[in-house]
């Protein structure tokens, strides 16, 4: 049996979800690629340089499975990477050398010499190795080159130091140890785990806002326990404040491609892409045809009077030879006749004579003013489309503007292999939300109440994708319905969004049902943007006709343009995804919509100083558009409310203005100041 081991990042910037936590997952690779097998990291953390956070996260992971009240994880050995230096902020040998029943003096000094030999500044590091519960925990620094190379240096002797500290603490755990240093430090807040927890490999970090958390992994994951009074609702979310791009990469990484299916012309619908190169079965035009009204030739013959033979309109059958000095009337799209090499339109003749009924034109003149040259007004064989030619390769898009719809009719196929969007569900929730689809229509709403107006907005937004959609419906903040709304839906749906309940009210319910209920996998429960803060993404295993396959759950904020945001910026890649969009498109053209992600442009910022977020990076609703005058693309913000509670602010938006975190050095983005816009519909010229 693999070792258990605990990884705790200890970063205010990566628990902030400034930057990314790398020493954490090149720790766990150390372990996996040189641990001979030995090792199963089974906890990984961030956490801000925090001494009560620290030291709650290592006590926990540090009790023995089962010992606490669903609490403990069992962890055997526990790397800390970070908080190691010498300025006042770095704490992490303080917070833990009180944890430590037995100090190892010698186990840190191996890392020291060893870091030595590589760099002198091996000696800023406090490095500190002990032994807490049953388990060996190490203080690494928190760099990715500085935490392997110390943790390399002592690899080879790791588990018997571990075998050992288990053998010498007969009681295996702080919990039963009363007394050891461990205890006279107060516990941080922890939210009520459930019985049987044991370490989730779920990260737990805290970040944004300012906040601090006392998030640690349990059997139902992070989130509040359902059926747990508000006394015992976790106080600061244990969600990581994951940023975008992260975020994004978690969610193209979960949703796979979709299957290909053969369907017939009527029903190819926009969004759809194709699968293959669709191949041209026949000619277009299959015959020589006139390309204008009036009278099929023979070039050399030239301007003079010609009697009229047979005319063809476009259908009619073919046309015995044509002998010089006679025409034959067509019309446009019609088959010429054999033996005639070019078309004189209707325009450039005169009639001569008519037959004795007077209905039929009898002789014509071709006048001297119109050329004759061979060739003229023509479409040869297969001008339009070649027999056998690519009509639209794999990967085109269908689009709204239906020239794909039409060039895959004229291909002579009756099927076409395509990969389509999947079947989206969508569900409004709240107890004050007020159906605005289903009758019958609230003409008054009662004190406290609100409109739907998210599952509207998604519902049309993912038409426009293309989606077929299912609508849930408003269902109230109760778990039991929630739950069984979702899993009904994901039985023949893809995935649902749900907005509402997913921040840090008494009845914000939705992580919790998908851990509990559903038995889901939250992926990321907070991201590090504004707005749309708690944006949620879950994977869930299906039922009915999607059993095997895993539907997921995106449960977006309830404030009207943050779910808005978050659709765009996370579920409509996940869709392009599905339906098989090509990945890695021309970013520099925003009107090639093509491709998951929508193109970035940078712009001019043609809107009065924006003051920038300190905590968060914004998404900035704003209209896009080319500046003529520049030849340039300007961006300017839609509404200068952004609240994300008003749905205002979102309406007419083609773009979402991708601002930075601001700084003392840059607070603010200034007029005419150049910025990042990502399109997220047609964009203006
Ligand atoms: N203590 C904290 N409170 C909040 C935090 C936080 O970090 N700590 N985050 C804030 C942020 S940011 C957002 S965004 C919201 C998200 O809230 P929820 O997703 O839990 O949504 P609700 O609480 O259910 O509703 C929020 C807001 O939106 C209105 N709403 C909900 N559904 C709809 C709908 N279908 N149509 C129109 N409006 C809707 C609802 O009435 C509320 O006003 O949490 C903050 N709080
Ligand atoms: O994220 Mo919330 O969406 O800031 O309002
Ligand atoms: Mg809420």
């Amino acid at each position: 049996m693999p070792v258990p081991v605990g990884i705790l990042t200890v970063s205010d910037a990566c628990s902030r979800g400034l930057a990314a936590d790398t020493s954490g997952p090149a720790l766990e690779r150390l372990l996996i690629d040189k641990g001979g097998g030995h090792w199963a990291v089974v906890a990984r953390l961030v956490v801000p340089d925090d001494k009560q956070l620290i030291a709650a996260a290592v006590r926990e992971w540090c009790q023995p499975l089962g010992a606490a009240p669903g609490g403990a994880a069992g962890c055997r050995l526990v790397i800390i990477a970070g908080g190691t230096g010498i300025s006042p902020g770095d704490v992490t040998v303080e917070a833990i050398e009180p944890l430590f029943s037995k100090r190892l003096w010698a186990l840190a000094t191996a890392m020291v010499i060893g870091s030595l030999t590589i760099t002198p500044f091996a000696a800023l590091s406090q490095v500190a190795a002990g032994v807490v519960g049953a388990a060996v925990v190490l203080a690494v620094p928190g760099s990715r080159k500085g935490s392997v190379e110390n943790v390399q240096q002592i690899l080879s002797v790791l588990p018997h130091a571990v075998d050992t500290a288990g053998a010498q603490d007969g009681t295996r755990g702080l919990h039963t140890s009363s007394g050891t240093p461990a205890s006279k430090e107060a516990p941080a807040p922890v939210p009520a785990p459930a019985p049987g927890a044991k370490c989730g490999c779920a990260r737990a970090d805290e970040a944004g806002d300012g906040d601090a958390s006392a998030g640690v992994p349990t059997a139902h994951g992070l989130s509040d326990k359902l059926g747990d009074s508000v006394v015992r609702r976790a106080r600061k979310s244990p969600y990581p404040m994951t940023p975008v791009s992260e975020a994004l990469d978690m969610v193209l990484s979960s949703v796979g491609v979709g299957p290909t299916a053969s369907i017939s012309l009527g029903e190819l619908r926009p969004g759809q892409v194709l699968a293959d190169d669709v191949v041209a079965l026949e000619n277009v035009p299959g015959y020589r045809a006139s390309v204008m009204d009036g009278y099929a030739v023979v070039a050399a013959d030239g301007p003079g009077v010609y009697p009229v033979r047979a005319a063809a309109t476009a259908g009619s059958g073919e046309h015995a030879e044509m002998q010089p000095g006679e025409v034959v009337r067509v019309a446009t799209g019609a088959p010429l006749p054999p033996g005639a090499d070019a078309v004189v339109m209707v325009e450039d003749t005169e009639l001569v004579s008519s037959t004795a009924q007077g209905d039929e034109e009898s002789r014509v003149r071709l006048l001297a003013s119109g050329q004759v040259v061979a060739g003229q007004h023509i479409r040869p064989i297969g001008y339009d489309q070649q027999k056998g030619a690519v009509v639209l390769p794999k990967y085109t898009a269908i689009t709204a503007v239906g020239g794909e719809i039409g060039a895959l009719a004229t291909s002579g196929n009756i099927t076409f292999a395509v990969k389509s969007p999947p079947t989206i569900a969508v569900m409004s929730t709240g107890d004050e939300v007020v159906d605005t689809l289903a009758e019958p229509f609230a003409k008054y709403l009662p004190f406290g109440a609100i409109r739907d107006s998210n599952r509207p907005a998604l519902l049309a937004a993912l038409r426009a994708l293309g989606c077929p959609t299912v609508d849930l419906g408003v269902v109230k903040d109760d778990p039991d319905v929630l739950a069984s709304t979702i899993r009904t839906a994901l039985e023949t749906c893809r995935g649902v969004i749900t907005t509402g309940g997913v921040s840090m009210g008494e009845r914000d319910w939705l992580k919790s049902v998908v851990e509990q209920r559903l038995g889901g996998k939250i992926h990321f429960g907070r991201v590090a943007m504004k707005p749309s803060k708690p944006t949620t993404f879950a994977t869930v295993s299906a039922g009915g006709s999607q059993a095997n396959s895993e539907g997921f759950v995106f449960a977006l904020p309830g404030n009207p343009a943050s779910a808005l945001v978050a659709f765009h910026m996370f579920v409509a890649p996940a869709i392009r995804k599905i339906a098989g969009h090509l990945l890695g498109v021309d970013s520099s053209d925003p009107t090639r919509v093509l491709g998951v992600l929508r193109p970035s442009v940078t712009a001019v910022f043609d809107s009065e100083d924006i003051v920038l977020d300190r905590v968060r990076p914004e998404y900035v609703r704003g209209i896009l558009a080319w500046d003529h005058t520049a030849s340039r693309w300007a961006v300017r913000i839609m509404d200068r409310r952004q609240q994300s509670s008003r749905m205002a602010n979102m309406q007419s938006a083609n773009a979402l203005i991708s601002l930075p975190v601001g700084t003392d050095e840059k607070p603010a983005v200034l007029r005419n100041e150049l910025v990042t816009a990502i399109v997220i519909a047609a964009v203006h010229f």
